[in-house]
């Protein structure tokens, strides 16, 4: 699992490790992280041609530091320096004395450069980049060279993931200590690059309950259910599925897709695509009716394609289980049906469906989408899965956030989120909790899909769900076929 904290949250744990530390040692820890990071990159140290981007705080200290590691490898270092009258001084001197140099103008060294360090902010910084910042930014990312952002991506912002003004874009970040949520949430997520964590040593001081996780395939693997010796289908969970109509037939097989790939026991259709599901899963067991009559199930899925079906939303709200709410089944929600609910309910709305169901614009929900899926949990008192380019899973109670580091452009494709909830209602019924199930499923249906990309033609919503076993046996057994969907952070 990797975990983010918040900035005032590593500032604290950062004071509490440096009372009993000399001073400049975790500036010390950082800048020896950093520049192995950077040697490893340059592969020959000697004659490489480095820029450090140097702001005002201790992040242009970090670099400096870094950037002195380096000179004094034979690399040739200038640092061009955002702010001169306030740049860290040590740093500063120590880059000097191992041969670095300050540049008088910073685009012609960028032009030539091989690598260049952003340190012009880190958990300091606030909004975009300053009007001068902008053009050397720029220069950077149009040289050739490759682009390191110390901490964080400058620009970026550290605790939310939110990109308000013009923001670095990095090949890899290296960050200190800990991640911070804006490393793993889009849009800043996509200025990062990969990220590498160099550990300075304050694991022990941050709070146990993290802002924000993201899964691993360990993680995943852990949560998947596996028949037991004395497992039946009832035992290994049912699932229900309430989705589809005459004139959609197309989102009920592909929940149940999904559902059928997800580790219960046996999956129950009921509604008028019944013939079409049947004919494409023999394996289903299919009923005509309303949600009422289709026997006992753990969990719900309702909504996919489900057209103006209110009365079957309502139906399955009533049931004492797991209820997933999909697609038109959020267009439908009436909040006061959640509030008497005392098992778990799992709302999974893209961007457009959370602004609806907040009533703000979509762009606010996209521009700000951790504390959307948080409002949305706390308001509607569910596990909330927020789909997008980051997908992030909130719990109605609080605690951490998970992010989906799988996500994939391939699975913007019709009908990929009804395979999705199918999914995830799987999971529920085989009694994983509401936010293990949906991030779970997330990270299985990411993963599905990069494999299934990786055989370089076009993608269908089937396509992802019949990859999904790869997906699986890709979590329990990493070492094989390991270099596709590997975390990219
Ligand atoms: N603490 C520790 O133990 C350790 C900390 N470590 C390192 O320190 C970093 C945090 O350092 P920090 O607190 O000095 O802040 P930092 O990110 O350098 O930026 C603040 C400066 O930038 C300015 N500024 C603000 N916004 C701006 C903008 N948009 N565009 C341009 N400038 C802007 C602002 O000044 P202002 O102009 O606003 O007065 C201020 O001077 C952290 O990320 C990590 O790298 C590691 O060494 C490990 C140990
Ligand atoms: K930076």
């Amino acid at each position: 699992m990797r975990s983010a904290y918040s900035v005032e949250e590593v500032r604290h744990a950062e004071e509490r490790l440096m009372a009993r530390l000399p001073d400049g040692v975790l500036m010390q820890r950082a800048a020896a992280g950093l520049a192995a990071a950077c040697a490893g990159l340059l592969g020959r140290v000697y004659g490489a041609r480095v820029v450090l981007l140097v702001g005002s705080g201790a992040n242009g200290g970090d670099t400096l530091w870094a950037g002195a590691r380096l000179a004094r490898r034979g690399a040739g270092v200038a640092a061009v320096l955002l702010a001169p009258e306030r740049t860290h001084e040590a740093g500063l001197a120590a880059l000097l004395a191992a041969g670095g140099r300050i540049a008088d103008d910073p685009f012609e060294p960028l032009a030539a450069a091989d690598l260049v360090l952003d340190g012009i902010t880190g958990i300091g910084g606030r909004g975009g980049l300053r009007p001068d910042a902008v053009p050397v930014a720029r220069a950077a990312r149009g040289s050739d060279a490759v682009v390191v952002a110390v901490d964080l991506p400058s620009g970026v912002e550290a605790d939310t993931g939110e990109v308000r003004g013009e923001a670095l874009r990095a090949d890899l970040t290296v960050t200190f200590g800990t991640y911070k949520p804006g490393l793993l949430v889009d849009p800043a997520r996509g200025h990062a690059g990969a990220v590498r964590l160099v550990d300075i040593g304050l694991g022990g001081e941050l709070p146990s309950v993290p802002r924000l996780e993201a899964l691993q395939h360990a993680d995943v693997a852990r949560m998947l259910p596996l028949p037991g010796a004395g497992s039946d289908k009832y035992r290994r969970g049912v699932v229900g599925v309430a989705a589809g109509s005459a004139r959609y037939p197309g989102a009920a097989v592909l929940a149940v897709a999904g559902a059928l790939r997800g580790g219960a026991g046996a999956v129950r259709y009921v509604g008028p695509a019944a013939d079409a599901v049947i004919a494409r899963f023999p394996e289903c067991l299919v009923g005509t009716g309303q949600p009422g009559t289709a026997g006992r199930v753990q969990s719900w899925v309702v909504g996919p394609g489900i057209g103006d079906r209110g009365d079957a939303v309502r139906e399955v709200l009533a049931a004492d289980v797991p209820v997933l709410v999909d697609a038109d089944g959020l267009r439908l929600l009436d909040a006061a049906d959640l509030r008497g609910r005392t098992a778990p309910t799992l709302l999974t709305p893209h961007a457009g469906e959370a602004a609806a169901l907040l009533g703000v614009a979509r762009e606010e929900v996209e521009a700000a989408r951790l504390a959307s899926v948080r409002e949305l949990a706390a308001r509607y008192g569910a596990t909330v899965l927020l789909k997008g380019s980051t997908t992030l899973v909130a719990d109605p109670g609080g605690g951490a956030v998970r992010a989906d580091p799988m996500g994939t452009p391939w699975l913007a494709t019709a009908g990929s989120g009804d395979v999705l909830s199918g999914l995830a209602g799987s999971l529920l019924a085989a009694g994983l909790d509401a936010r293990d199930a949906a991030s779970a499923a997330a990270y299985l249906h990411g993963l599905a899909a990069r494999l299934a990309a990786a055989r370089g033609t076009p993608l269908t919503a089937h396509d992802v769900a019949a990859t999904l076993p790869e997906a699986w046996h890709g979590v329990r057994e990493p070492g094989e076929g390991a270099g596709v969907g590997g975390s990219r952070a």
